[in-house]
This record gives structure tokens, sequence and C-alpha cells, in this order.
């Protein structure tokens, strides 16, 4: 057994959003798989220091339903292909943590019996509390939301301390700094902040549902290697979205 002293966790029930497009690595597409293990590793390092982690992923590595619709695809078919690309996002993650030993689910809120179980609050809730990785596929299981969505509706139903946003950039800005190189990344910001200055790093629908469950956002890059531990420590870059 490691003698190695456990870092203090500041949180330690936590739904980690992970953006399909982190995902990706430096690929155009798809799932790189040194991202894949990089993150698998760190949420195995999590667990080991007692964490309690659900995940959500994002699909817009494989498909986005906005996008497809602007091409003249059916929004909501577009949607429901999207909610599938969260599910392979996930069957990636869960094999990648079962090949380190993480004891861990996907339980989906679209309904793929074939390839993993179908999400219940009380089911979800038994495997955190037994100390299983959680992952939730299929987002909210609806068309028009999104994973961020998702990510704070089972962060709520979980009962998480912190929602933690592990995404492309380091915190939130002032504009998107991927588009507005004067952009200010901001340390600190209260959810109505967010969205009074109407800060796009997470949709609405997410922030305000955060808010009204008094659950803190924590907006760090996925791409930083050791970043999430860091910020589960409390430590790292990050911006903070509480009060
Ligand atoms: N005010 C902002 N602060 C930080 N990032 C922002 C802001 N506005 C827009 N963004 C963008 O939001 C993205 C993060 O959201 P994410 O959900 O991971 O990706 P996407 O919205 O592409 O699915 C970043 O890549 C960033 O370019
Ligand atoms: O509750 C949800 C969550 C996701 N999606 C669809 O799945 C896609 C991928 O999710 P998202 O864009 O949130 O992924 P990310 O940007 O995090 O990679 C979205 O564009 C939607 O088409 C949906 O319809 N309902």
């Amino acid at each position: 057994m490691s003698t190695e002293p456990k870092p203090d966790l500041r949180w330690k029930r936590v739904l980690l959003k992970v953006s399909g497009e982190a995902l990706m690595g430096d690929q155009g597409f798809g799932i790189d798989t040194r991202t894949l293990d990089r993150i698998a590793d760190e949420v195995a390092q999590a667990v080991a220091i007692g964490a309690r982690i659900g995940l959500v992923v994002g699909g817009g590595n494989f498909v986005r339903g906005a996008r497809i619709a602007a091409g003249g695809v059916n929004r909501v078919a577009g949607d429901h292909m999207g909610m599938l690309a969260t599910v392979m996002n996930c069957l990636a993650l869960h094999d990648a943590l079962t090949r380190r030993g993480v004891d861990a689910r996907v339980v989906s809120a679209l309904t793929v019996p074939a390839v993993c179980d179908t999400f219940t609050q009380r089911g979800a809730q038994e495997h955190m509390d037994a100390g299983r990785v959680v992952l939730f596929a299929g987002g909210t299981g609806n068309p028009f939301f999104t994973t961020d969505s998702g990510a704070a509706l089972r962060a709520a139903e979980m009962g998480c301390d912190a929602l933690l946003k592990g995404t492309n950039v380091d915190g939130v800005y002032s504009a998107d700094p991927k588009r507005d190189p004067n952009a200010v990344r901001y340390e600190r910001l209260t959810h109505q902040e967010v969205l009074a200055r109407d800060l796009a790093v997470m949709d609405a629908a997410a922030i305000a549902l955060a808010r009204d469950n008094a659950i803190p956002v924590i907006v760090f890059s996925i791409q930083q290697p050791g970043a999430f531990i860091e910020v589960l420590c409390g430590r790292g870059r990050a911006t903070i979205v509480d009060g």
C-alpha cells in the first residue's frame, strides 16, 4: 500500500463535464486515444485520493445537432445524433477507466440498452455512493438541450459539491478568448454576473440551474495535464463561479 499522504480535497463529490472537443486532442474529429488515456489517468488518480465522480461527456467531437440542422437535417434528428455521440464518448472513456481498474458505469438518458444501462436517479446515486465513477451519457435525453445543461442537472440530482467544467480554455473571459485577443480572464464571478454579461463559456440554462441549486461551477482547461486534480484540491488556474 502507498505511504504517500493523500492531498486534501476541496471538492469531494463532483460532476466533471468534459467537452467532446477536448477528446479530439490535435485531431479535427473523433477521439484522440492519447488524450482519452490521459483524462482516464487523471480520473483514476482522483478516485484514488477519495473523490466521488460523475462524468458528463459532450459530443461535439462527432456531431452537434445545431450544426447538422444548419446543413438541412431535421434538428431533432441532429440532436439525437449528437446524444448518440455522447454515448460513444462515454463508452470510450468507460473502457479506458476499466483498463485502469476503476469501477465505472455508463448510464444513458437516451436509452440504448444493448450497450449501456438506462439512467435512473436512484440507480446512479447508488453507484456514486458506492464509489463507482458514473458516466452520464445522452445529456438530458432531450433535443434542444446541451451536455452543459445535462451536467448541471446531474450535479443537482447527485447532490454534487461542484460542477467542474473541463474545456479548451482556462477559465471564463470577458469575451470568447478564441475570438478576442483582448479578452480578460476572471478569477471569480457570480452565476448572476455570468448571465448578466452573457459570458458564453456555458449555456445560460446550465448556469441558471447551477445558480438555483447553489452549485459552484469551476471552469478550467482539461487540456492542461494535472489541472483536474489541482482544481479538485482547490488550487490551479480556473475561474470559480459561485454566490
Ligand atoms: N466568455 C467566455 N469565456 C471563456 N470561453 C468562452 C467565452 N465565450 C465563449 N467561449 C468559448 O466557449 C468554449 C467552451 O465551451 P465548450 O462547451 O467546451 O465548447 P463548445 O461551446 O464549443 O461546445 C471555449 O472553447 C471558448 O472558445
Ligand atoms: O441534452 C442534450 C445534450 C446534447 N444534445 C445533442 O448532443 C450534441 C453534443 O452535445 P454538446 O454540444 O453539448 O457537446 P460538447 O459541446 O460539450 O462537445 C448537442 O449539440 C446536441 O445536438 C441534445 O440534444 N440534448
